[in-house]
């Protein structure tokens, strides 16, 4: 991919000046957006090369405004990197921009868009982001699945002492099966029989989500879209998946029709999630096909699994290396659960410091620090610019969560900055923004908070950690890799003891 992506940068450049001296370039009266310099063909690809997008596109941004231009193959995308212009943009041009684009996954994999995340904006959206409010992602609901948290994280704790104290255990792998399975029982109730297949399919979905693919660039090229390896793999996927989900919706609603034969209907409090749909249908509450369903479920795993993973596992390395925070969280952990045997998802509610600990690790390590890319549904003019429709909008959350002039000490890990503030999961300035803003905001932020803070507190409240080998904790290595969402790119292999 690198060695194609070079020689088209060198072929571009030799048609750029080849164009540049047989025409002259025709004057202009539109005011347009700033942007870098750009190649014909590629656009403004050959600036990213070589950095995460996050970064490099944060480092363009510095150079050439908080609302940039940037076109990427065919496609042209406005970006946004500051809190000012994210307010502007996610208040009074939300609606226009609250479409998402065309993209493989919503094709395939959320059975042709008919999921939350990747839905067009329009009715059949607006009825998804309802039964979520209300029903599937509600606090109440997440309430109700507080058990399955608990016993999870207490099952984890037990394997960390079954595996011993002062050996190296892979702590990653550990928390993606600890969240998916939470997440799995909450959808499906009892484990699930493919558990470990189901969780396989879930990390590829997400690694081809985020995988960079030519048919995404150059959409309007039908031979890359039919014979792209994305789309190739992506169906093996759905192939596999649709199985799964099929056979699990299937014995649902046959338990379902055993439950009312037997009148032993199920409380809406211990509905798992797969029931809540299939009630929904059932009433006819709103017309949901079984691939709905499908597309729904799967939606839970893909938006819910790498988020929350990814968040605990960047404050741990955050924590490790500042050893202040370290003490005062596990002082604060200490004393709250003195005296008691497990700890209970209810009293890390009120864990002040794990609560600024989470806050500052969103803030520094937001997992999707571009978002999910919205589109504009319309032509609009956004302070004097025209933006066509179809443009993809970036919004940079990452440039905007270290914004020096809202920020201090930006890149700094202090969780006490968020002390005496009212910032809660979206900043009042738009200055912080781990779950987004606007129509498009995540609508699984409490679910997706209380699977990173009771994880987080087990893994720090019951045992003390260092890195293998005597090496010292300052020296951990924070490399980042960019897909689906941010991940640490080598997993967090660390020494426990008790
Ligand atoms: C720490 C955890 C999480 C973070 C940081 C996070 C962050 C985000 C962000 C930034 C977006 C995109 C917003 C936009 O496009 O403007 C999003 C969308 C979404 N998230 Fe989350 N999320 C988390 C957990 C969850 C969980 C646990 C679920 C459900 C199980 C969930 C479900 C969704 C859905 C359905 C959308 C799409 C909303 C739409 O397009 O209307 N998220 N999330």
């Amino acid at each position: 991919m690198e060695v194609s992506l070079i020689t088209s940068i060198v072929l571009a450049t030799i048609v750029f000046l080849l164009y540049k001296l047989t025409t002259r370039s025709p004057t202009s009266t539109k005011k347009r957006l700033p942007e870098p310099w750009r190649l014909p063909l590629i656009g403004h690809m050959h600036h990213l090369i070589g950095t995460l997008p996050h970064r490099g596109v944060t480092d363009l941004a510095r150079k050439h405004g908080a609302l940039m231009h940037l076109k990427l193959g065919e496609v042209s995308a406005i970006v946004v990197s500051s809190p000012k212009w994210a307010k502007e943009i996610l208040t009074t041009y939300d609606i226009p921009f609250a479409n998402r684009p065309h993209s493989l996954p919503g094709e395939i994999i959320a059975y042709h868009y008919t999921d939350i995340v990747l839905a067009p904006y329009g009715e059949y959206w607006r009825q998804l982001r309802k039964i979520c409010t209300l029903e599937l992602l509600s606090v109440k609901k997440v309430k109700s699945f507080q058990s399955i948290r608990e016993e999870e994280c207490w099952n984890l704790v037990q394997e960390i002492k079954d595996w011993g104290s002062g050996r190296p255990i892979n702590l990653s792998e550990k928390i993606f099966k600890l969240v998916a399975t939470v997440l799995s029982r909450s959808a499906f109730g009892r484990g699930i029989k493919d558990q470990k297949e189901f969780t396989e399919l879930v990390k590829e979905i997400l690694r081809e989500s985020g995988g960079f693919d030519p048919s995404d660039i150059y959409p309007s090229i039908n031979f890359l879209q039919r014979f792209s390896r994305k789309r190739v793999k992506l169906n093996g996927i759905r192939h596999s998946l649709d199985n799964i989900i099929g056979n699990l919706v299937s014995e649902q609603k046959l338990q379902q029709v055993n439950n009312t034969n037997h009148a032993t209907k199920l409380s809406n409090k211990n509905e798992t999630l797969l029931d809540v749909l299939l009630r929904i249908k059932e009433t006819n509450e709103y017309p949901l096909t079984d691939d709905n369903i499908k597309a729904i479920v799967l939606d839970m795993f893909g938006a819910g699994t790498d988020t929350s993973s990814a968040t605990v596992e960047w404050a741990i390395s955050e924590l490790l290396r500042c050893p202040r925070a370290m003490e005062k969280l596990q002082a604060e952990l200490r004393q709250a659960f003195k005296g008691k045997e497990r700890i209970k998802d209810d009293d890390v509610q009120n864990l002040t410091y794990l609560n600024l600990v989470v806050r500052e690790t969103l803030r520094l390590h937001p997992p999707l620090p571009l978002v999910i890319p919205h589109e504009c549904r319309e032509p609009v003019n956004v302070a004097g610019y025209d933006v066509a429709s179809n443009t993809k909008l970036i919004v940079n959350v990452f440039a905007i969560n270290r914004d020096p002039e809202y920020w201090k000490d930006a890149e700094t890990f202090n969780p006490e900055r968020f002390e005496n503030s009212s910032t809660t999961v979206m900043g009042a300035d738009y200055e912080y923004l781990p779950f987004g803003a606007g129509r498009r905001m995540c609508p699984g932020a409490a679910l997706g908070l209380a699977n990173v803070q009771l994880p987080l507190a087990h893994i720090m409240h019951y045992f003390k950690w260092k890195l293998p080998n005597g090496a010292s904790n300052d020296q951990l290595d924070m490399t980042e890799v960019f897909g689906s969402t941010v991940q640490r790119k080598n997993g967090l292999v660390l020494v426990p003891s008790f």
